[in-house]
């Protein structure tokens, strides 16, 4: 089924829609083999809205629901798309996934002493601990998303008015939980390559230090960052957090499940990781690794005690406000874990095809690489502003027409129409798929006749 017939299908949630197209004529701008699946769909519904007549909601909005085509865009398509790459889930985990999806189907055999963490069946407990062994760490906790890493260790470590060190390409995420704390964040700017430098940093810390009096409660820096997927020097850097006695959380959003992460090498405090983003998991999911001289402090459970009941939660975790990811999000991560640390073995195979397909797109006069270069990742920046954008400029479809061309030939995934600087991301696919991406780019540019070098 094409993209624009499935997406139709997609729209569909309740009966009363899909009276209104088993009435409605055939949408336009269809061809034959479109309407021909969207007449097969219709006749479908037909069928399944007959058979609803008289049932409950639940039971209606199900039959719906499997009604609803699965999206294969992974199957069916080449997708490029820059933060989805090794976030996009195994088999294993769609297969946790439907068999967990009950938000606290997790805790079916939750006993004593009640805490997710030490839940044994399934083995949730072993999880943590292989996690927090998966990226050098002592204790690993599950939380939903990196973001709320970064709150946790935040909210912990950070004071009203403290100051703390990000980079000038950090997240946004790392600001938000930083305010949320009451700090201030404080950006260590880019050198001329766009990284932040250990001498950087100190400088920064050192300016901190003479204008407010006090040395910055956090120093958190990302590991590879979203703008340029450039790769900073952490562990220099976090040598020089130390020297000042400040702890560092190291942000591998774009890190942990793809490549290895040491956070003991590295000499961080801290390790964050997102699920969604680079764990094959469902969103929101993530993992916050602690080092055993910040476990207390940041993992500390609650002193509250009821003023009437006298009531008291001991074992909970204040930070994780209990228990943190239940059902399909934390199954969906156990699940793929054991493709995850092997695919982390892999990762120079996957920096070499990024960098294949980086050197035939470079090939094509005009185009080039703002993130540093040769990759150092899959995640990449380029500017094609001297070559494709060069067609867009005369081309009836504008902007558009790259896009069109590169889904013609099953390549998906770049924002359509904003194909300037832009970024794409190679991660997993094959050797074959790589070489065909790089194959159909240059088909592109030859059709529109821009030079390409030998
Ligand atoms: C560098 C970086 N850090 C953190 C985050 C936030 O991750 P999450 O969505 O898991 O909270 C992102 C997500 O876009 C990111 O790119």
């Amino acid at each position: 089924m094409s993209i624009r017939v499935q997406k139709l299908f997609e729209a569909i949630f309740t009966l009363e829609d899909m009276r209104e197209i088993y009435r409605g004529s055939v949408p336009k701008g269809l061809d034959k083999s479109e309407e021909r699946a969207f007449d097969e769909k219709i006749a479908e519904l037909k069928a399944i809205i007959s058979e609803l007549e008289g049932d409950t909601g639940t039971a209606r909005i199900t039959k719906i629901a499997d009604s609803i085509p699965i999206r294969s865009r992974e199957e069916d398509f080449i997708n490029i798309q820059p933060i989805q790459a090794a976030g996009r889930l195994t088999p294993e985990a769609r297969k946790a996934l439907a068999a967990y999806g009950d938000g606290y189907s997790t805790c079916d055999a939750c006993r004593k002493p009640f805490r997710l963490d030490k839940i044994t069946k399934p083995g949730i407990a072993e999880f943590h601990a292989d996690l927090a062994s998966y990226v050098n760490m002592d204790v690993a906790r599950v939380v939903p998303g990196a973001r709320r890493g970064f709150q946790a260790v935040a909210q912990s470590l950070v004071a009203k008015g403290d100051s703390v060190i990000v980079s000038a390409l950090a997240h946004y995420t790392e600001f938000l939980a930083v305010e949320g704390a009451g700090g201030v964040v404080r950006e260590v700017p880019l050198n001329e390559k766009n990284l932040v430098t250990p001498e950087a940093t100190a400088v920064k810390i050192e300016d901190v230090i003479r204008e407010t009096g006090k040395t910055p409660a956090l120093v958190m820096m990302d590991h590879v960052d979203y703008q340029n997927a450039n790769v900073h020097d952490i562990s220099a850097i976090a040598k020089v957090a130390h020297q000042y006695d400040i702890p560092i959380l190291y942000n591998g959003a774009y890190t942990v499940g793809i490549m290895p992460v040491d956070g003991k090498a590295l000499g961080v405090d801290f390790v964050v990781g997102s699920g969604h983003k680079s764990m094959a998991s469902v969103a929101p999911s993530g993992v916050l690794a602690v080092s055993s001289e910040w476990a207390e402090k940041v993992l500390n459970t609650t002193a509250m005690t009821g003023d009437l009941t006298k009531r008291k939660f001991g074992i909970k975790e204040v930070q994780m406000l209990g228990c943190t990811l239940m059902g399909g999000t934390l199954l969906s991560m156990m699940a793929s874990f054991p493709a995850v640390k092997e695919r982390t073995l892999h990762w120079d195979d996957e920096v070499r095809r990024s960098n294949y397909f980086i050197d035939r797109l470079l090939s094509i006069t005009g185009s080039w690489v703002v993130s540093e270069y040769p990759r150092k990742h899959t995640l990449t920046k380029v500017d094609t502003t001297g070559s494709f954008d060069t067609v867009a400029k005369t081309h009836k479809r504008r902007g558009f027409f790259l896009s069109d061309e590169l889904s013609e030939r099953g390549i998906i995934g770049e924002f359509a129409g904003a194909t300037r600087t832009w970024k794409l991301n190679t991660y997993g696919l094959s050797e074959k798929q790589v070489h065909y991406l790089a194959d159909v780019f240059i088909e592109i540019a030859e059709k529109y006749e821009l030079p390409i070098a030998e």
